[in-house]
């Protein structure tokens, strides 16, 4: 079993991207979607990505953005990995050029294995609570025990994941990653480092007994 990866999303401030880096954050997540408070311009993504060192991801999040923004951002700022949390069909996420993850949202019905086979060329599956209305960062948990085991791609456990329940969340799916936004922040937009090192400590716990 490999270590679980972690990403911390919706980095708005350099600071914050040094620290998540510091504390040993495998990714970090900038979103590039206005109406989200963790929304960030293209000069901040510029000045973001510039601290980030070498092996360690920086990630574009977008949410059924016209193709154009995500090209002028693509262009803007050199982003690893786009993340698309929309309804983006599968041409649309490929139409890039660039590695992605596609996240899907556990609505009732879902029908995950399904999702892997039409994302197929994928570098990750993304899970996220369902909540209508919300495109995401909801930070509200869904129950994990509905998640297949054998997926055929490299699962994202996201949706309320804490310091407080990320251990468990690990032990229960055993995911490649884990994707946290609202549960290392202070407050909107803002990281504390308190709570970013317990989530990392706490993924290293379940991954280590
Ligand atoms: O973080 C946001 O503001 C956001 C906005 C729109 C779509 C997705 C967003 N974030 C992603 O949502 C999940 C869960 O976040 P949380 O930990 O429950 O706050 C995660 O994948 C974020 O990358």
């Amino acid at each position: 079993m490999g270590r679980t990866r972690v990403k911390i999303c919706g980095i708005t401030r350099v600071d914050d991207a040094r620290e998540a880096v510091r504390l040993g954050a495998d990714a970090i997540g900038l979103v590039f979607h206005p109406p989200s408070p963790r929304h960030v311009n293209q000069r901040q993504a510029r000045e973001i990505r510039a601290v980030v060192p070498a092996f360690v991801t920086v990630v574009g999040l977008f949410v059924d953005a016209e193709p154009e923004r995500v090209r002028e951002a693509v262009a803007a700022v050199p982003l690893d990995l786009l993340q698309f949390h929309g309804a983006e069909p599968p041409e649309y996420c490929r139409s890039h050029g660039r590695p992605y993850m596609k996240a899907v949202r556990m609505r009732e019905g879902i029908d995950l294995h399904s999702e892997c086979a039409r994302y197929g060329d994928a570098a990750a599956l993304l899970v996220d609570t369902y909540r209508p209305g919300v495109a995401g960062g909801t930070g509200e948990t869904f129950d994990w025990s509905r998640i297949p085991r054998d997926l055929g791609l490299p699962l994202v456990l996201a949706g309320g994941l804490a310091p407080g329940n990320v251990d468990a969340a690990v032990r229960q799916v055993r995911p490649y990653a884990v994707d946290v936004s609202g549960g290392v922040e202070a407050a909107k937009g803002i990281k504390d480092p308190a709570k970013m090192q317990a989530f990392i400590r706490g993924v290293s716990r379940a991954d280590t007994e």
